[in-house]
């Protein structure tokens, strides 16, 4: 039984297959919105017997891939991607992002930055006037944490060390991710350029002027474009 956010996040997802064309090279983010994204693709892979191949931006993106059908390469065959289609928990009113809440955010980046377009699909819950209610993920290498951590808490952040039941929460990339409580992020570039110079910080869940297109689920589908 799906969740009336759910449904929102299964239009935006299905709505955005309508970007791919036949022969693309896409970007497969990661999420539950990106689930039905994939799903649909899948279908018209099947029904029209389009030729779409994909690189995915988990293990988890990967495995529905296979399941739905969608095949996968990789950047030793492909150096560019014609579209990544992806999720994010925030999105503010200049199209500034944060991503990472499924802690897929490094890889994310990587094939939001090897695309033309980067296109965004979201709930209308993820809309919001300023950044920072959603706690900024940020990937750090596990080599002092600790270091890293105290660092952040310096440029005004609550971080947590991300753990998935009792364990520590470890990326695909075998890493951590701190998550970051900032009251407010007044001034994304400010505080991404901040961060990503810190010693162990890998890369930070602020995408910065990465997407013009975000799509929002809703009776009737919104489209925000920059
Ligand atoms: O950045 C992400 C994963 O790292 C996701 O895109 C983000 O968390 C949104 O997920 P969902 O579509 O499940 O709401």
């Amino acid at each position: 039984m799906l969740t009336e956010q759910d449904k929102l996040k299964k239009i935006a997802g299905e709505k955005a297959v309508e970007y791919i064309k036949d022969g693309m090279k896409v970007g497969l983010g990661s999420g539950s919105t990106v689930y039905w994204m994939i799903k649909r693709l899948g279908e018209r892979i099947k029904q029209e017997r389009i030729v779409v191949e994909g690189i995915p931006s988990s293990n988890k993106t990967a495995e529905w891939a296979k399941e739905f059908g969608v095949s996968l390469t990789d950047f030793s065959r492909v150096t560019e991607l014609d579209i990544t289609i992806d999720g994010a928990d925030e999105v503010d009113g200049n199209l500034q992002l944060i991503k990472g809440g499924g802690g897929a955010l490094f890889r994310e980046k990587v094939i939001a930055q090897a695309a033309k377009q980067l296109l965004i699909i979201v709930d209308p819950s993820k809309l919001v006037k300023t950044l920072g209610a959603f706690p900024l993920p940020v990937e750090v290498l596990p080599f002092g944490w600790e270091i890293i951590s105290k660092e952040l808490k310096e440029l005004g952040a609550d971080c947590s060390l991300r753990k998935q039941n009792e364990d520590i929460y470890i990326t695909d990339n075998g890493n951590y991710i701190l998550d970051c409580q900032f009251s407010e992020i007044k001034d994304p570039v400010k505080l991404h350029n901040e961060l990503i110079h810190k010693v162990g910080v890998l890369e930070t869940g602020l995408f910065i002027d990465m997407t013009k297109t975000v799509l929002v689920g809703g009776e009737e589908l919104r489209v925000i474009e920059k």
